[in-house]
């Protein structure tokens, strides 16, 4: 009698994780030590912008937003002694392609503990294209309360914008053509990280 085949690893989170993935193809728009610095120079002009750090929240959308959100907030903690709370915000039961697209599955909302009423909420995002994600956004946001202020902060802002809606803080204006991909993968969501154009 043959030994029975080896068990296949655990498929889980963590294991995806701690599995370098292949780069994608195309041209390095950011690497990882510019998407750092990137992330250093948004969090200085959050602050300087809100004038420290208090009555900040990061909310994230997932999925490469949230941990962008974390990013951030921990260089702020590095500045200024301040841990901010950070969440996440899912967007996916308020887009308005629900219809024409096929089912998303939602990630959680997180809203850090005191809520967004009153408070500058920075939605962090990996990438502003059509915009139309910050919209669904910010009908997300409406429902969680009514915060003082909003603003968006994105790694990639790559134009083309179908509303009018713009980023405050940017870590890369990247012009592009429609036909082009830009990606982004970040080492603890993918393993591999950087900003990919084809
Ligand atoms: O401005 P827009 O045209 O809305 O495009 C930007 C959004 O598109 C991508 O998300 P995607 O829906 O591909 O999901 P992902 O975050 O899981 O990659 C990206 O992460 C932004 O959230
Ligand atoms: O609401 C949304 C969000 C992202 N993309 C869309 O086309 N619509």
């Amino acid at each position: 009698m043959s030994a029975p085949p080896p068990e296949p690893p655990a498929a889980s989170a963590a294991a995806s994780v701690s599995e370098p993935q292949h780069e994608p193809e195309g041209r390095v728009v950011l690497d990882a030590r510019d998407i750092a610095r990137a992330l250093t120079r948004i969090a200085h002009e959050l602050l300087e912008r809100n004038k420290g750090a208090s009555d900040l929240v990061l909310l994230g959308i997932p999925s490469r937003g949230v941990p962008l959100a974390r990013r951030i907030a921990a260089r702020i903690k590095d500045v200024e002694g301040v841990d901010v709370p950070v969440g996440a915000l899912d967007v996916t039961m308020y887009r308005d392609d629900l219809r024409r697209q096929p089912a998303r599955s939602p990630h959680p909302t997180d809203v850090p503990p005191g809520g967004v009423d009153g408070r500058t909420v920075v939605l962090v995002d990996d990438v502003l294209y059509s915009g139309r994600t910050v919209r669904s956004a910010l009908d997300a946001l409406n429902d969680l309360g009514r915060p003082g202020v909003v603003r968006l902060a994105v790694l990639v802002d790559r134009g083309h914008r179908e509303l009018p809606i713009r980023a405050d803080h940017v870590g890369k204006n990247l012009p592009s053509a429609h036909t082009e991909r830009v990606m982004v993968r970040l080492a603890d969501e993918d393993g591999v990280e950087g900003v990919w154009i084809s």
